[in-house]
């Protein structure tokens, strides 16, 4: 269970604000090079069927939320009486005080989400920055990827506790999102169930009962052939033991059992199939790696019918074990990122797909709050996007957006749409149509010969069935002017690569033609 609330906290009583403050880990760093991104953090969220006051507020807003300003306890409780009621003195709460823990939440969801919501006294209590830092990163992930006109976005919460907090904020960020929330709880999906219907959900967030066996992808009971996006907060632990002996050492208080009953916090199922690809020290698998690891070897079945699965987790080492078997089976396409609250508590979220649709940088590597994942950069996804070339602001930058156009309509690509004012053109093509062998094959064609099979052969297809997609962007800065290429699309990294090698040759021979 990735629960700071439970697990992580330094100090009992918040004598700084910055004790419950999050960072997600978007930053406006992220927002660098894809359009569509840049869209979702400037335009205002579409009003809601949700009854939330604050529904119709833009996305950039919950994006920063938690950020720019840390959270100001004496605001908090100068607009909530209920919240002046738990506070020790002026600005402070005890965190030893389940109530006051509770109370924190509750308010938080009422005054920056307009969401009202009931905790039972024997269930985990969600701290909402952390828990938003997830649903925007998801956001991110979604909108990254999102290739063509946007589809219905339905997610899924698999374990989604008595809060229901994820599919609440999930659907309140996002105005036009659905979701699912799981769970094998009683105790728990009544009490989800019934803050769904207080805050006039029903239509857009259904909560089913699995039972432990099941399935814990539940596509098929989700009324939708595909879904957008799977996320969970897994118990953490992997058997009630490790639990009591983690809180003796920690030296907790009995908060933590008071507020997270074993059936959240423990998961004692087998890793199934995985252990067989890596050989994971048992003390290692924990609850998380358990379950999240059963999620992988569901969606390797399930494959596209859900277009991002994605886990937060409580332990570096878990996301190390995970990402390793993500690439033991072959899968390219995924994300990473770390969430960081206060100063101390980290948690992280894996992502992976079977798509071809690759995320920007910012959002698959964990942007410049990558916290934690330095020492294991050969873990991180390829790196997606690249300056492919730059003139110095004293040079002919005019030519620059006219030469990319040139030397790409000039390709047998599938398709290249160049667009000169925002002077960004997105290209697909089957296959490697700049390399030599491509040429080769061509000029054979033009003189009527046939044998053209080993040229064949060194062809690199893209794919079967897929394409390789990408991105070049023109920037103007006060430096000068910079292209950069951004892969969008396909599972080949030495497509891409070699195809940024080709327009950095191509656009370094007419700018030395036209300067001679
Ligand atoms: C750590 S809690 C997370 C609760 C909530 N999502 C949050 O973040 O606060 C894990 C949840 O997973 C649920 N769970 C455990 N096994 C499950 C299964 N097989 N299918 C669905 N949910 C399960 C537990 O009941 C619990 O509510």
């Amino acid at each position: 269970m990735a629960d700071d609330t439970c697990n992580d906290r330094r100090s009992s009583v918040a004598t700084d604000v910055t004790d419950v403050a999050a960072t997600p880990a978007s930053t406006s760093s992220l927002y660098v090079v894809d359009d569509q991104q840049r869209r979702l953090s400037q335009t205002p969220v579409p009003s809601s069927s949700s009854p939330s006051a604050s529904s119709s507020r833009p996305f950039a807003f919950y994006r920063d939320l938690y950020t720019k300003d840390r959270l100001d306890f004496r605001a908090l409780a100068r607009d909530d009486p209920a919240f002046a009621s738990v506070c020790t003195r002026p600005g402070q709460i005890d965190f030893r005080d389940p109530a006051a823990v509770r109370q924190l939440t509750v308010s938080l969801l009422r005054r920056d989400f307009g969401l009202t919501v009931t905790l039972p006294h024997d269930r985990l209590c969600p701290p909402v920055p952390n828990r938003l830092s997830y649903v925007i990163w998801v956001t991110e992930l979604v909108a990254a990827t999102e290739n063509g006109p946007p589809s219905p976005v339905v997610g899924l919460d698999i374990g989604t506790g008595a809060s229901c907090i994820y599919p609440l904020l999930a659907c309140t960020v996002n105005p036009s999102w659905q979701c699912v929330a799981t769970d094998i709880d009683a105790e728990s999906l009544t009490s989800a169930r019934a803050n769904v219907e207080r805050n006039l959900l029903k239509e857009r967030i259904k909560v089913i009962t699995r039972s432990p066996d099941g399935s814990l992808v539940a596509v098929d009971e989700s009324d939708t052939d595909k879904l957008t996006f799977s996320m969970c907060n897994p118990p953490f632990y992997a058997s009630a033991d490790e639990m009591a002996a983690s809180a003796t050492a920690k030296q907790q208080p009995p908060y933590s059992a008071c507020t997270g009953a074993p059936v959240e916090m423990v998961y004692s199922g087998a890793p199934l199939s995985l252990e067989k690809i890596v050989k994971i020290d048992s003390e290692d698998i924990g609850g998380e790696i358990a379950f999240v690891g059963r999620i992988l070897a569901e969606s390797l079945k399930l494959r596209n019918r859900v277009r991002w699965y994605t886990a937060m987790l409580g332990k570096l080492a878990s996301l190390v074990a995970l990402v390793t078997q993500l690439r033991a089976h072959g899968i390219d396409n995924y994300a990473v990122t770390a969430l960081v609250h206060g100063s101390k508590t980290r948690r992280w979220v894996l992502g992976w797909s079977f798509g071809p649709v690759r995320p920007t940088v910012a959002v698959a590597r964990g942007g410049s709050d990558a916290v934690g994942l330095e020492s294991y950069r050969h873990l991180l996804p390829a790196i997606t996007e690249v300056e492919v070339f730059s003139v110095p602001r004293t040079s002919d930058a005019v030519s620059v957006g006219p030469a990319v156009d040139t030397i790409l309509r000039g390709l047998e690509l599938t398709s290249w749409d160049w667009d000169d004012k925002t002077l960004q053109g997105v290209g697909r093509t089957r296959e490697n149509v700049w390399g030599r062998a491509w040429r080769r094959k061509k000029q054979r064609e033009e003189r009527g010969d046939v044998s053209q099979e080993q040229d064949i052969k060194r062809l690199k297809k893209v794919e079967d069935g897929t394409v390789f997609g990408f991105v070049v962007t023109i920037r103007v800065g006060v430096a000068g002017t910079v292209v950069h290429c951004r892969w969008l699309e396909g599972h080949n990294e030495a497509i891409y690569q070699s195809f940024c090698g080709f327009l950095k040759t191509k656009l370094k021979e007419s700018t030395s033609t036209k300067s001679a």
